[in-house]
């Protein structure tokens, strides 16, 4: 039978058809298309290949010939780095294939992992708003494409490994030069799946396109892929003045003034997907996908492909066909149909947020009509603008009401938008309007307009009068020197709750001449931790946390700032990442051992145990050596003055020493008198010798085989920060001491009340106890010890820490927070420099939220979607938003292997024939972060193997 190939351009005997690829090879083989039709032979040299330029070729390679047409070329390139195409994108298709494949989409990128993965998002994309803030508060320009690149880097590197790569000891420069030779090398890229299922040619196109990103954003091109995307979006935005009011109007309608847009925002906006939508059509990132191989023979279009043939889908040309779209090298975000799902999760946050927070405008006077949209050239996988973008950011959250616009101008947009929709309606018949005579049009589009414009005035002149009048906080009423302090009992947390339900929510209280503010509604911590999160996330000032940080180079009393976000970086990256948590586990793990066998050594004399000390001394030994790397037992310091020193050191930084709280003199008379200030000095300078002792043995030299610990890794950031930047380096010796400080006060108090309070509720409930011993005994049997690979089948045990955190959160007032600049808080209107106190303890037993608030009940959990990750207001143990605990994962593993340990290994029992319904659950009294019970757990253990 007569083989009938597809048509070319002429070939050269060794080039085959090179000479005729230009500096923009997809543009090249389109305008040759033209010519040769949409499936076109063209020899790379000596090797042949088809370039597929219409939506049903597409459809017939991609889909009815799928299965024949969707192994890989053997490039060397590709095999050396794959090593030997043990990859996914580009392995031939085979065994190995099919198993990398589904292994990366149900274990890698499920829905499940991606949506886990939004911390870090939402966390880099702070980060880069944060810093582009910056630039805009100086007026300097910002280069766009750069600022994308680092972002998108960021969240790749560290969904991948665990860490961002800026704040790692590797060359970042390096990493990002092997990333772009990686890219160039390959040449082209993606594979792809049509969904089953569409009949228009349009919807096809933008399934490659939309399928193109996703593959992409799962591949190591995701970094280029998304960061193209976002660029592309914004340059086509800033050349369409009308989308990008339009899109910006969106962003800020929906998203209000909370500050950030988040991923649950993302999914009402609808304008900013047909955005990105569009996007991808006029400029898909890698224009010519990623080339397939033919495994057999195949006809596409009547034409006869032999096996081994490369195929080239141009996804460029086509989305930009006259034939398939109208106006096609238009940019008309209105034309996309908004069904198709898409879920580019992180291309849609990242320009939701720059849209959201920045006005944009172009440097140098230049206008919108001035941009051009050439692109790089030359031979690689993605394609980029030939030109940065760089731009002028103008802060729109620090814009005053006046100077944003008012919503009339939103109707307008509306109305203009209405309009445009005729035009969109040509595009798509099922929807065009009836045709009414134009003035009825025009009459039924006024009308909601007028409604808009009135009920505009009516709420412009209500703002006016209450712009007027300051509102503030109803709260007790206070007296002159002492302010509210005489209302605060024992229990400060709990005192305040008592003043909430009378005075609301959001109520103000002195403490003594410092104004406060205490929230107690999930409400009103929401508008606090997520809506004003960026304005309500600063410290106070205090005399004790500005002594013990070093003048606040620490992260937890540091104001919101530089330092802050270095500090919260690193700590985050590189001292409690995931990678590091796992990485301690074999001192936890050695830790817990060492304390089951002092128990089991008082268990062996009948005697009983002090269990409030052992978790204490656990915990700290724990911190001790992650911190240190050795254990404080096999040294000579003395322990009991650690702790006794720790524990001054908590309580010097919760309290509000009375010289910040009384005005002159009576400050002085009682600074003078109550020693506080003293106080502050002598814990200071013992902690100072104790650090620069310990930081002194670290910098011996021959510690070479010693324990991985934290202070290695920050003496190592310290090097290299002052090898790159000298005196002017972020980070010094006495950022490295006030960490120190973090690490003792968040760690060791923090879950060693967790666990002793955990036990005490046990043991008051010996229903619940039994319950929760049965489960570790039968999933652990008799293994001896529970091990953290066991924890993640302790599920009734997850569900009693989450209940001990809700019943006592151990910082129950959370740290304090200082507003920045003017807040609306339900109404109320706080001012700059007004503390922030949230009552985490009230609201975790407010009836309103909680069935049986005030009893013990770890089921409650089990039917419920509450967790303490800083999403659910009424719920949190760890605080939330910019603020909330960086150690989560570390401080809820430690809690649950000491714990499980604990009840696995003994059965417990009361001392002096004491009841379970004679134990009390009081707290400790006092003004301080944490709060422990009053009593010290005493307890007699039993060991339940020598039963
Ligand atoms: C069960 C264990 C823990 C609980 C319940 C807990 C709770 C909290 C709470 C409530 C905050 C204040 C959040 C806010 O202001 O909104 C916080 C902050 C903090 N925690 Fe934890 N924490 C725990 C474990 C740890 C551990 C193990 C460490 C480190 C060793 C740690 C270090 C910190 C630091 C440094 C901050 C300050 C963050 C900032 O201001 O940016 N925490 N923690």
């Amino acid at each position: 039978m007569q083989q009938i190939p597809p048509s070319g351009p002429p070939k050269l005997p060794v080039l085959g058809n090179l000479y005729q690829l230009g500096a923009l090879p997809h543009q090249s083989l389109w305008q040759l298309a033209k010519n040769y039709g949409p499936v076109m032979q063209f020899h790379f040299g000596q090797i042949p290949a088809v370039i597929i330029s219409s939506p049903e070729a597409a459809k017939e390679v991609m889909k009815v010939h799928d299965h024949a047409s969707c192994s890989r070329p053997s490039l060397a390139g590709t095999r050396r780095l794959t090593y030997n195409y043990l990859d996914v994108g580009f392995s031939p298709y085979g065994d190995n294939w099919r198993f990398m494949r589904k292994m990366i989409i149900l274990e890698l990128f499920s829905l499940k992992r991606v949506k886990a993965f939004w911390f870090v998002r939402e966390e880099e994309v702070g980060l880069l708003i944060d810093s582009i803030s910056e630039i805009s508060a100086s007026a300097s320009t910002l280069n766009l494409t750069a600022k994308c690149y680092s972002l998108t880097a960021n969240i790749t590197f560290r969904m991948s490994f665990g860490f961002n790569y800026h704040g790692s000891d590797f060359d970042k420069g390096r990493i990002e030069r092997v990333l772009h030779e990686l890219d160039t090398f390959y040449g082209q890229i993606i594979d792809e799946h049509l969904k089953p299922g569409r009949e228009r040619a349009e919807e096809d196109m933008i399934d490659v396109l939309l399928a193109i990103e996703k593959e992409q954003s799962q591949l190591h091109a995701g970094i280029d892929t998304a960061a193209l995307t976002v660029n592309s979006a914004m340059a086509d935005l800033l050349a369409n003045p009308r989308m990008m009011k339009k899109a910006q109007d969106e962003v800020r309608g929906r998203v209000g003034e909370k500050g950030r847009v988040t991923e649950d925002d993302v999914e009402n906006l609808e304008y900013l997907k047909l955005v990105i939508k569009e996007t991808l059509r006029l400029r898909p990132p890698a224009p010519l996908l990623l080339p397939r191989e033919a495994s057999s023979h195949l006809k596409i279009s009547r034409y006869d492909i032999p096996p081994k043939t490369m195929i080239y889908v141009n996804a460029w040309g086509m989305g930009r066909d006259p034939n398939y779209w109208k106006n096609a090298d238009k940019f008309i975000p209105e034309r996309i149909c908004p069904a198709i799902n898409m879920g580019i999760i992180t291309v849609e946050i990242v320009l939701a947020n720059l849209l959201y927070c920045f006005d944009l405008k172009l440097p140098n006077g230049m206008k919108a009509e001035d941009m051009t949209m050439e692109e790089k050239s030359g031979v690689s996988l993605t394609v980029a603008r030939k030109e940065p973008l760089l731009l002028v950011p103008v802060n729109w959250l620090n814009k005053t009401e006046e100077e944003k616009p008012k919503s009339i101008s939103k109707s307008i947009a509306l109305l203009k938008d209405c309009i445009s929709k005729r035009d969109f309606t040509i595009l798509d018949p099922q929807m065009a309007l009836p045709d009414v005579p134009a003035i009825w049009l025009l009459i039924l589009l006024l009308l909601p307009l007028v409604v808009l414009i009135i009920r505009n005035k009516i709420n412009l002149s209500g703002r006016k009068s209450s712009n007027l009048q300051k509102l503030p906080p109803p709260g007790p009423p206070k007296l002159p020197i002492l302010g509210n302090l005489y209302q605060l009992g024992a229990h400060p947390h709990q005192s305040l709750w008592q003043l909430a339900k009378k005075y609301g929510p959001v109520m103000q209280f002195h403490f003594g001449r410092i104004p406060a503010v205490i929230i107690s509604s999930p409400k009103a911590a929401k508008e606090v931790m997520r809506v004003h999160d960026l304005a309500s996330c600063s410290r106070p000032s205090l005399a004790g946390t500005r002594r013990l940080s070093y003048n606040y180079l620490d992260v937890a009393f540091s104001p919101y700032g530089d330092n802050w976000r270095f500090m919260r970086k690193m700590f985050i990256l590189e001292l409690f990442s995931l990678k590091r948590t796992k990485a301690f586990r074999f001192v936890r793990e050695e830790e817990v051992g060492l304390l089951i066998d002092s128990i089991s050594e008082i268990s062996a004399s009948a005697s009983t145990v002090d269990l409030t000390e052992k978790c204490y001394s656990l915990t700290g030994n724990i911190t001790f050596r992650m911190t240190f790397g050795y254990n404080y037992n096999w040294s000579d310091f003395d322990k009991g003055r650690f702790h006794e020193l720790v524990h001054e050191a908590e309580v010097v930084s919760g309290t509000i020493s009375g010289e910040e709280c009384f005005p002159r003199p009576f400050s002085w008379i009682v600074g003078k008198f109550n020693g506080h200030q003293a106080r502050i000095e002598r814990v200071f300078h013992e902690l100072d010798t104790f650090y620069e002792r310990i930081i002194d043995e670290h910098l011996k030299p021959g510690r070479e085989g010693a324990e991985e610990d934290m202070i290695n890794v920050m003496l190592a950031i310290e090097k290299e920060q002052y090898q790159l930047l000298g005196s002017k380096s972020r980070f010094r010796r006495e950022n490295i001491k006030a960490v120190f400080l973090n690490l003792f006060i968040g760690g060791i108090d923090t879950a060693a009340m967790t666990v002793n309070w955990a036990m005490a509720e046990l043991l008051a409930n010996p229903r619940l106890m039994k319950k929760t011993q049965d489960e570790v005994r039968d999933i652990v049997g008799e293994k001896g010890r529970v091990t953290e690979d066991d924890l993640e089948n302790l599920q009734y045990l997850k569900l009693v820490i989450k209940e001990t955190l809700r019943f006592h959160p151990p910082a129950p007032l959370l740290l304090p927070r200082e507003v920045s600049s003017h807040l609306k808080i339900s109404g109320y209107d706080i001012p700059p420099k007004t503390m922030i106190y949230i009552n985490a303890w009230g609201m975790g037993r407010d009836p309103k939220y909680w069935k049986n608030a005030d009893k013990f009940m770890p089921e409650r959990f089990a039917e419920s979607s509450l967790d303490f990750k800083g999403q659910d207001f009424e719920y949190v143990p760890f605080g939330a938003g910019r603020r909330i605990c960086p150690a989560i994962n570390m401080g809820i593993t430690t809690v649950e292997i000491a714990l499980a340990n604990l009840l696995y290994c003994f059965d417990w029992k009361l001392p002096n024939g004491m009841k379970a319904e004679d134990m009390t659950m009081e707290e400790k009294s006092g003004v301080r972060i944490t709060v422990d019970r009053k009593e010290p757990l005493l307890l007699i253990p039993v060991n339940w193997r020598n039963k």
